[in-house]
């Protein structure tokens, strides 16, 4: 084969030069280009003509510096070894080619002429953006690595599990409160200061997680601090596996959750214990009874729940103060937990509520109650025990309800009503003791509640009728009417007052139904205005205790004659005695406010409550209504006379107007105008009819009593 010529040789070299995998530009000693080959035009974005003859200095273009700010033409590559005659090598320049930068790295060498002067320079250059980019990218993510660990109080730390070497942070060692001297980071640095109870879970863990593909994890554990205690840290990381998926490396974070357990504890014992006492609350003894009834069901063994109601409680705070009544809950609280057993499961419901379950009491239902009655026996001699509250010796009693369960078909808020009713039975019973749920209870409970339920319908479909009994003066002049309700229940059923308004106030009921009554009665009032022979008359409107304790009273009543129209002077509201035993400061600014706006207020069955005379001076009464007690026995019984006599005097005394009740015979009446009693009512005189009729009967000027 022949040699090559020097021609092909020069040819060869030439397209090996266009073929380099970098691009090769060659400066010509004043810096002007004089040859590039085919990858340099492509990474400078310039042809080949435009590169020869042209000096990339003096023709304006973009070069950056590695930190991106704009090279000045002195320090472009070709031109810094024309300065100082030595190679440059690993030089990293960007160039701007059409408004994007591309990042090389040049290797750039100086020839010499024989005198020694640089005749060239030959710079050679590979596209290294993607490169520049990752590293870009990695001192940013490095950058915010730094950030997040320098903000947050975790502690890294990393294990190396082919070495066994183990990296402990700074911060690693702060969180457990370890001075720098002490810090012995050795590989079982870590196990020697795990919780003993939870080094079988880590190796568990462990044991679980390195085998397996997965490569993140998180658990948490106990930590000794320097100073004795046990931090508890949550550790989340990631698993480092070789190509064979074996675990090599463990590296994480563990953060402190001393604050987060506080405060979840603190969220707990909010949501399940009671802040006074300390002892579970409702929600706690539900879950619990869940438990309970599951614990029984799988046994067969009987449990009972005592439901326990402190006695007259209410009196005790109202008399000594709410303070007082704390202290007396607290130390309830301490003595029933006294007294039961570990086992057993002690919770205030709430005010002066209490329960205590107990459980494991045999099979035999006879057993079960006995060793109950013996715990419930306990209780209440512990409770009347007298109890020290501040300087006062105070006793008190409990009326504790029973109920028995197996688990078979119990639930828990039927238990819980059980017991109640149970509890309710021995309030009834004289309080002091203790009563066994039985199912009759039940039965009297529903009825009520479909009683409750009649009545909310009755009021809504408008069963609930007006009647009026008409009062007259000395000489038989309408002056007024006493409201009567009754209950149309069906077409023929009527039921009087006698056998609602009792249930009507235990249930709350008698709220709507007394606004019921106060507006109707109003809109008579407004109706009859203009009536020559109604126009003057009052109407009486009983008003229980129960309306009178509702802080929304007067504004209900301002608002009802308000709407109706009704004049209030001719409004006169019936209250008993009872009313006074509650809250007399209270009632009295009601009354006064009510007062102010000009309706009266009668005392109605005078003489039969608690009779305290202070009160007659005390409220803004206009009226005393003398029982129709003393009325009836007036002929017959000698003491009634000068009782009704003594009534009369005092109203007279006191400015107050006076309306006998129960007038039946003409000789009461005779001897009550003789007395000196302004106005009465009663069967005599006028029977409660509708107040329709009532209405029609009265309405011609001038009637009076038949
Ligand atoms: N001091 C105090 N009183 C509370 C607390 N919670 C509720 N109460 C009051 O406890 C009283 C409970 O009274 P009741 O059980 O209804 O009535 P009682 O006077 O005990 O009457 P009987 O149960 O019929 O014997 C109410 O007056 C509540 O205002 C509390 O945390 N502290």
């Amino acid at each position: 084969m022949d040699s090559p010529s020097s021609a092909d040789i020069l040819r060869r070299l030439d397209a090996l030069h266009d073929h380099l995998p970098a691009g090769v530009v060659v400066h010509a000693a004043d810096g002007r280009i004089v040859s590039a080959n085919r990858l340099a035009q492509e990474l400078l974005g310039h042809s080949e003509a435009e590169l020869l003859g042209s000096d990339p200095g003096a023709s304006g273009w973009t070069v950056l510096r590695e930190d991106g700010s704009i090279r000045p033409p002195e320090e472009f590559p070709a031109n810094l070894v024309l300065r100082t005659g030595r190679k440059l090598t690993g030089h990293v320049a960007g160039i701007v080619v059409a408004g994007t930068t591309r990042w090389l790295l040049c290797n750039a060498y100086p020839e010499h002429d024989e005198a020694g002067r640089v005749r060239l320079v030959v710079v050679c250059f590979t596209d290294c953006t993607a490169l520049k980019d990752a590293q870009q990218s990695l001192a940013k993510s490095e950058e915010r690595l730094r950030l997040v660990l320098k903000g947050s109080t975790d502690a890294p730390w990393d294990w190396d599990l082919v070495t066994g070497e183990v990296y402990y942070s700074e911060r690693w060692w702060n969180m457990l409160g370890y001075p720098d001297r002490e810090r012995i980071g050795d590989a079982g640095a870590w196990r020697r200061l795990l919780h003993p109870d939870d080094d079988r879970m880590i190796d568990e863990y462990l044991a679980d997680l390195l085998p397996s593909a997965r490569d993140a994890f998180s658990l948490e554990f106990r930590l000794r601090h320097h100073d004795g205690h046990y931090v508890p840290v949550l550790s989340r990381g990631f698993v480092l596996r070789d190509s064979t998926g074996t675990a090599v490396r463990m590296s994480g974070v563990n953060t402190d959750l001393t604050e987060r357990k506080r405060t979840e504890r603190r969220i707990y014992e909010l949501a399940y214990f009671d802040h006074l006492t300390g002892l579970p609350n409702r929600r706690f003894l539900i879950e619990e009874l869940e438990h309970a009834l599951a614990r029984s069901r799988r046994s067969g063994q009987c449990s009972a729940l005592l439901y326990l109601d402190l006695d007259n409680f209410k009196l005790l705070n109202d008399t000594m103060g709410h303070d007082m009544g704390d202290m007396l809950l607290r130390q309830v609280a301490q003595r029933l937990g006294c007294t039961v057993r570990d086992s057993d499961q002690l919770a205030r419901l709430g005010g002066d509520e209490f329960v205590v379950v107990l459980e494991g009491l045999g099979t035999s239902t006879s057993s079960a109650a006995a060793e109950a009655d013996r715990v419930v026996a306990k209780l209440l001699s512990v409770l009347s025990q007298p109890h020290q509250l501040g300087s006062l010796q105070f006793k008190t009693s409990a009326s504790i309800g029973i109920t028995l369960f197996n688990g078979q078909g119990d639930n828990i808020e039927g238990l819980l009503k059980q017991a109640d009713l149970a509890m309710y039975r021995a309030k009834a019973g004289g309080r002091n003791g203790a009563c066994f749920f039985d199912p009759s209870m039940q039965d009297a409970a529903d009825r009520r509640a479909a009683f409750e339920a009649a009545m909310r319908d009755g009021l809504a479909q408008g069963q609930f009728r007006l009647f009026c009994q008409p009062q007259f003066d000395r000489v038989g002049g309408l002056v007024g009417a006493e409201v009567l309700i009754r209950w149309q229940r069906g077409r023929e059923e009527v039921v009087g007052p006698d056998h609602f308004i009792g249930f009507a106030e235990e249930s709350g009921l008698i709220l709507p139904l007394g606004a019921y009554v106060l507006e109707e009665s109003c809109r008579a009032l407004a109706r009859w205005q203009g009536e020559p022979a109604l126009q003057h008359i009052k109407l009486g409107v009983n008003v229980s205790v129960h309306q009178m304790r509702d802080p929304a009273f007067p504004a209900l009543v301002d608002g009802i004659l308000d709407d109706t129209g009704a004049p209030p002077e001719r409004l006169c509201l019936e209250l008993t005695e009872s009313v006074f035993a509650d809250d007399p400061h209270e009632i009295t600014r009601r009354m006064h406010e009510l007062r102010a706006r000009g309706v009266c207020f009668s005392l109605d069955d005078f003489g039969t409550g608690y009779s305290s005379l202070a009160y007659l001076k005390y409220f803004p009464l206009t009226e005393l209504k003398i029982d129709r007690s003393f009325v009836r026995d007036v002929g017959t019984d000698p003491e009634s006379a000068p009782i009704v006599e003594a009534i009369i005097a005092l109203a007279r005394t006191l400015g107050l107007k006076i309306v006998a009740e129960g007038v039946e015979h003409e000789a009461q009446r005779h001897f009550l105008i003789h007395g000196g009693c302004s106005s009465m009512q009663g069967f005599l005189l006028g029977r409660p009819q509708p107040i329709g009729d009532f209405e029609n009967r009265y309405r011609a000027a001038g009637i009076g009593h038949a």
